[in-house]
Formats: structure tokens, sequence, C-alpha cells
């Protein structure tokens, strides 16, 4: 039984133009904790027909808010950021319960996804138009930033309140309504964002959250032409399903896929700091991160005296369930992340692999999996080009700059990257020759709501947060005025 202060915030219906439903034909999907497999909960199935209410009673409430003052869509977003920290611990409660990240880990994605609501309630009143000087004495040139309309968002379980709110707090500040369609394994946090959304005074229709088959559900929105945008947030293989089931009504598109982020340690590195970076980017939600560090590249000068202290801290690391105190490492999502991570690990060693701390699924059995560390990784190995999404650090060892940045960029991927070094030259020639959208110096942790989220090749198109991530949900609109 998961422990609420205010049981309200566990809905098992879907929030459809202001009533919260479930299916009309009853049926429903299970929602279980990894940490045990039990059921906590069951939310609807919804129909491609109850999907497409949804989408009709989103077209009838965009022109109202749209049409309100900036400041008054900023104020309700703002009271909603408030409500979101008001029930955090609730909420962090309801996310452990479903995705198995440890408590304190879960608070902190909540006060993370409360800061977009917060930034993008300051940015809707700061979306500026243009007038521009005209090259004939009698035209007046002028540029309106207008909102898209209806909007459609699908989100991962790996982060069940941040990737909405990433999305939905700068579509409505842009004054564009949206659908949200959550993971199947994680809809209750989404769902109790929108019991937060509705207290604080967003109209019916303008978020509207809704729960079914994926490819259903994603079959209807995609395939709706009143949905002129689609904001998708997960694997690149279903970014590229959905880019082409967007393609026949031009949608809009934001979209943040996979990654495979290398993590470049140099001779002149601050070793301790390399250490730690390289722990909070890869163990972070149990390495089920889209920026986790996925390969570390290690100069060969430094290279055991990295791994050795490596190993010897994340050997530390306290597995369990995410409720219980101190536990760092949660379980994985479910039994094919499990497998996939000993797939990796299988063909690491294949291949002349050394495992140098954990290796094998826990002791505590079920989805948990011991923080592994390798040594002797190399481009042949899965590990090289795919994104293991779990407890798995690959160490590569390294001779050059030149060599690293090479194989940095020899993936189809380009979302995080990170590199230590003391040298400030040597900073700006690897930040300049990445091929990434973000970069990581001398640190291991870069997201925030105020810097632009986002990655370059196959890993996404657009950013999220920042100033840049309102501009997803506007349209440019030129007027070009004749004076007779
Ligand atoms: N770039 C980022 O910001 C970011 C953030 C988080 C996760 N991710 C990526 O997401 C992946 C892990 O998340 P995941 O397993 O939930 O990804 P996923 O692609 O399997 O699922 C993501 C969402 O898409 C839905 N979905 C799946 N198939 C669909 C289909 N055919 N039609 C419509 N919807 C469909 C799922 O129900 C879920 O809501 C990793 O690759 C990770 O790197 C990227
Ligand atoms: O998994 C992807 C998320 O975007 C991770 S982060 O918390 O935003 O870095």
């Amino acid at each position: 039984m998961i422990q609420l202060r205010s049981t309200a915030l566990l809905r098992e219906s879907c929030l459809i133009n202001g009533s919260w439903s479930t299916a009309s034909s009853k049926e429903a999907i299970e929602v279980r904790d990894p940490a045990d497999g039990s059921i906590i909960a069951h939310v609807p199935s919804l129909s491609a027909s109850e999907v497409a209410q949804a989408i009709e009673a989103a077209q009838k409430a965009f022109g109202p808010w749209s049409q309100l003052a900036a400041k008054e869509r900023a104020q309700i977003l703002r009271r909603w950021f408030e409500l979101i920290l008001a029930n955090a611990d609730d909420l962090a409660a309801l996310m452990t319960a479903e995705q198995g990240k440890p408590l304190a880990e879960a608070k902190g994605e909540i006060v993370y996804a409360a800061s977009f609501i917060e930034w993008f309630a300051e940015e809707a009143k700061r979306v500026y138009g243009e007038i521009i000087p005209a090259p004939q004495a009698d035209k007046r040139l002028m540029v309106l930033k207008q909102p898209v309309g209806v909007c459609a968002a699908i989100t991962p379980w790996n982060f069940p309140a941040a990737m909405i709110t990433r999305k939905v707090a700068p579509a409505l500040a842009a004054g564009c309504v949206i659908i949200v369609k959550p993971a199947e394994q994680t809809p209750l946090t989404a769902l109790a964002l929108g019991v937060l959304a509705e207290e604080a005074g967003v109209p019916a229709g303008v978020l509207q959250i809704v729960t079914g088959d994926s490819r259903e559900v994603g079959r209807v929105l995609t395939g709706s032409d009143v949905v002129r945008k689609l904001s998708f947030t997960g694997s690149t293989e279903v970014g590229r399903i959905l880019m082409a089931q967007c393609a026949p009504s031009i949608k809009r598109l934001s979209l943040e896929l996979g990654g495979n982020a290398p993590f470049i340690v140099f001779d002149d590195a601050d070793l301790d700091a390399a250490v730690e970076g390289a722990i909070a980017s890869k163990y972070r939600n149990a390495g089920q991160t889209c920026v986790c560090a996925n390969r570390l590249y290690v100069q060969a000068g430094v290279f055991d005296a990295f791994a050795e202290k490596l190993a010897a801290k994340v050997a530390t690391l306290q597995v369990g369930r995410g409720t219980e105190p101190g536990v760092q490492i949660g379980p994985l999502i479910d039994e094919a992340a499990v497998e996939k991570v000993e797939s990796h690990l299988a063909d690491a060693v294949s291949k002349g692999a050394r495992i140098v701390t954990g290796g094998k699924r826990h002791g505590l059995g079920g989805l948990f999996f011991e923080p592994t560390v390798l040594a002797g990784a190399t481009g042949a190995m899965r590990v090289a080009r795919e994104e293991t999404f779990g407890p798995l650090a690959p160490l590569f060892r390294f001779e050059t700059e030149e060599e690293v940045i090479a194989l940095a960029n020899d993936t189809e991927f380009g979302l995080a990257s990170y590199f230590y070094t003391e040298n400030i030259r040597r900073a700006w020639r690897v930040v300049e020759a990445l091929e990434y959208g973000m970069i990581g110096h001398n640190t291991g942790l870069i997201s925030n709501e105020v810097a632009p989220f986002g990655g370059v090749k196959q890993s996404g198109l657009g950013r999220e947060g920042s100033h840049h991530g309102i501009e997803e949900y506007l349209e440019v609109k030129y007027w070009c005025s004749a004076l007779r």
C-alpha cells in the first residue's frame, strides 16, 4: 500500500475534458511496483474513440486558453508549481512505488519537474514579437509569436514527472493545450500531476492525461489533423516510428531520444572529481537515464588509478527497495531491462572485458542488479554501440586526445557527453570537437530548467527547458502592412 497523506493524488482514471474517466470497456492496465512485482493500481485502457474525444475537448479549450492574458496563464502555472512542491512527499512516494527509484531521487525529480513549471510561468510573460525596418518607406513589417495549438506528448517511464512538466509547462505557457500519454509503467505520477493542475486552475481540456495501449493511442494522436504538434521523449526506435506517423499531417516535432554518452577522463583530470562525476552520471536512477555515461574512456596514464578508485566507490553503493533509508540503487524497471544489462555484460566478457566489481543480479533477486564496473572494454562490444540503460560502467583505455574524440563521436547518437581535464586549452578543443547537444566539463550532472536540453544526430530534434523551450510551442507569423 502506498503511504500517502493525500489519497486523492492516487488516481486510477484518466483526465479528459475536466472529468476523471475510466474506459467504457472497463479494460485496464496493471501498474506494478518493480521492487517486488506487486500490483499497486490499475489505469484505464482507453479506446481510440475515447482518445479522439480528448482531442475534440482540446480543440474546444484552445481558443479560450490561448486568449487569456499571458500573465493569467503564468499565475495558474505558478500555483501549479507551488502545489507540486507542497505535495512533493506524496508525489515522490507514488513515483518510487511505480518506477522504483530511491525516495531521495524521486523527491529530487519532483523538485526538478516543478522547476520547469516555475521557469515557464515566467517565460510565458516574455513571448515577444518584432518590428522590422521595412525596405520600402510605405511598408511596416511585424512579427507575431502565436501558440501552435493542440499538442500531444508521449513520455517515458524513467522520469515520470520531469519528462511531462518539461513539455506541459512550455506548452501551456505559450497558450497551447496538450494531451499527455505517459508510459504504461508509470502513469500514477502523471495522473497526480493532473489532480494538482486542476486544483491550480488549469481549465478543462487544457491538460488531459490518457492511458492505454501505446500503439493505439499513438496512432490516434499522430493521425489527427487537429493535433498540430507531437513532443516525444523515449527511444530513438520509437521516435522514428512516431516521426513517420506524423509525416502525413506535417506536425511540429520535438524529439528527445536515446543516448550513448562518452565520459572522457584525461591524464590531467582531477581523478577524485572524475570518479565522483562518473558515479553521479552512471548510477543515477540505476543507470536508467538518457544522459548516463554509457562509455567511460580513460587515458592510459591514469587508467589503473581511476579504475581502482571507481570500483572501490561503486562497491559501496547500497542496493535495495527505494523506500528503504540509505538505498542508492533501486530495481530496474522490468525483466527486459535486466536481461539487456546481462546481455551487454556477457557480450563484453566474451570479447575480453574483465569484471572489476559487481557483474551479476543482486542477492535480493527480482529486478535488482549489482552496480558493475568492467575494464578492458573495446569498440567491438555492444556496450560501445548500444545504450545499456543499467548500472554497468565499461572502461575503455585510450592514448591520445585525437583518438578519443574520434571514438567518442563514432556513434549515431549525440545527446550528452562528459570530459574531465584541468587544461582550459584542451577544454576548448574538446568542446568544439564533440558532436553532442550537451557537454559536461568536470561534472557528471548537467540537467536543469534554465539550459537547453536536447541532442543532435539520432538523439533528437529541438530543445527543452531554457528560453529555447517555449519556441517549440510557438509559430512565427509575419505581417506586412502597406500604408496608403
Ligand atoms: N532524450 C531524452 O530527454 C530522454 C529522456 C528519457 C528517456 N529517453 C530515452 O527513452 C528510452 C527509455 O524510455 P522508454 O523505454 O519508455 O522508451 P520507449 O520509446 O519504449 O517508450 C517511450 C514512450 O513511448 C510509448 N510508445 C512505445 N511504443 C510506441 C508506439 N509504437 N506508438 C506510440 N507510443 C509508443 C511508450 O508507451 C512510452 O510512453 C531510452 O532510450 C532513453 O534514452 C530519452
Ligand atoms: O533520462 C533523461 C532525463 O532527461 C534525465 S535528466 O534528469 O533530465 O538529466
